[in-house]
């Protein structure tokens, strides 16, 4: 079986986080496994309160995952500070890992900040270079590159930014954007768009790290990244499309639908 990795955030709620991960990649037909960066007590409605790992112990969790049962793919969420973000930088590079899936988390989708605002420039230096791809949604990628981005066009003109400045490919995410939910992928050999119908369900809690885990997902079942992505846009809108309404805010999707045995079938 195909094993992958999780290191992200726990969300007590259960719709993002760590909890997201291995919903979606046990879903999609991989081992999943975790490494948890911080605590968070959370729900639909926001987030109360983060305890980080300190770097030591979250070393302490890769290393026995690694030494162990060397995961296929690696998904990186929610990375809190400049110290976490630098264990794991050096921690992958030590293993060689592959297929490494970033998402950039910055802010919940409730408005609190799950990255410290200085550790954007560690995240940038050390982190997204190593990506296989990273996954920013469009408030992500204007901290990333700088730019405002209002349109398709300017969609296209700040992937290509992050793509030179960083080197990774970049999947930017049109979910912010009213009528539709078309994402972007920028690599070094094509742009690519993968259209989405936008599903009117407001309760899009933890839509990036599924997006994200489905991503690492494929591409440890020996997907390119293409199909990848392709395969990952097909698991999240099925997921939207189940309406699940759980909790007073922006809730959860449904992870646990009738299990297509398309979903978990290797390249
Ligand atoms: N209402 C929707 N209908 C269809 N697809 C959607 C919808 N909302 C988001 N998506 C898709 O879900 C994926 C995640 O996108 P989004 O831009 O919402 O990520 P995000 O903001 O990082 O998520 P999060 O809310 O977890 O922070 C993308 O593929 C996006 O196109
Ligand atoms: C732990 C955690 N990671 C990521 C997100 C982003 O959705 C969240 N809300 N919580």
């Amino acid at each position: 079986m195909r094993t992958a990795l999780s290191i992200a955030g726990s969300d007590s709620s259960g719709g993002a986080g760590v909890q997201a991960d291995l919903k979606t990649m046990t879903m999609n037909g991989v081992f999943a496994m975790s490494a948890i960066t911080a605590l968070t007590a959370q729900n639909t409605t926001g987030v109360t309160g983060i305890l980080e790992a300190d770097p030591e112990f979250l070393k302490k969790q890769i290393d026995a995952v690694f030494e162990d049962i060397r995961p296929d793919a690696v998904k990186i969420g929610m990375v809190s500070s400049s110290g976490l973000i630098k264990t794991i930088a050096e921690r992958l590079q030590h293993y060689k890992a592959e297929n490494i899936v970033v998402d950039p988390v910055m802010v919940a989708t409730s408005g609190s900040r799950l990255l410290e605002e200085d550790a954007v420039d560690t995240l940038k230096k050390e982190l997204l270079p190593i990506a296989t791809v990273i996954t920013p949604n469009i408030p992500e990628a204007e901290i990333l590159c700088g730019m405002e981005i209002h349109t398709e066009e300017d969609m296209v003109a700040a992937a290509k930014a992050i793509y030179e400045d960083l080197g990774c490919a970049v999947l930017l995410k049109g979910g912010h954007n009213i009528n539709d939910a078309n994402d972007l992928l920028y690599t070094k050999e094509e742009v690519s768009w993968f259209k989405g119908k936008r599903i009117n369900n407001p309760n899009t809690h933890g839509t990036g790290c599924t997006l994200s885990s489905a991503i690492a997902a494929n591409l440890a079942k020996g997907f390119d990244l293409k199909i990848s992505v392709q395969r990952a846009k097909d698991y999240i809108s099925r997921a939207l499309a189940d309406m699940l309404d759980l909790g007073a805010g922006s809730g959860p999707m449904n992870h646990a639908f009738d299990l297509k045995d398309e979903w978990k079938e290797e390249a």
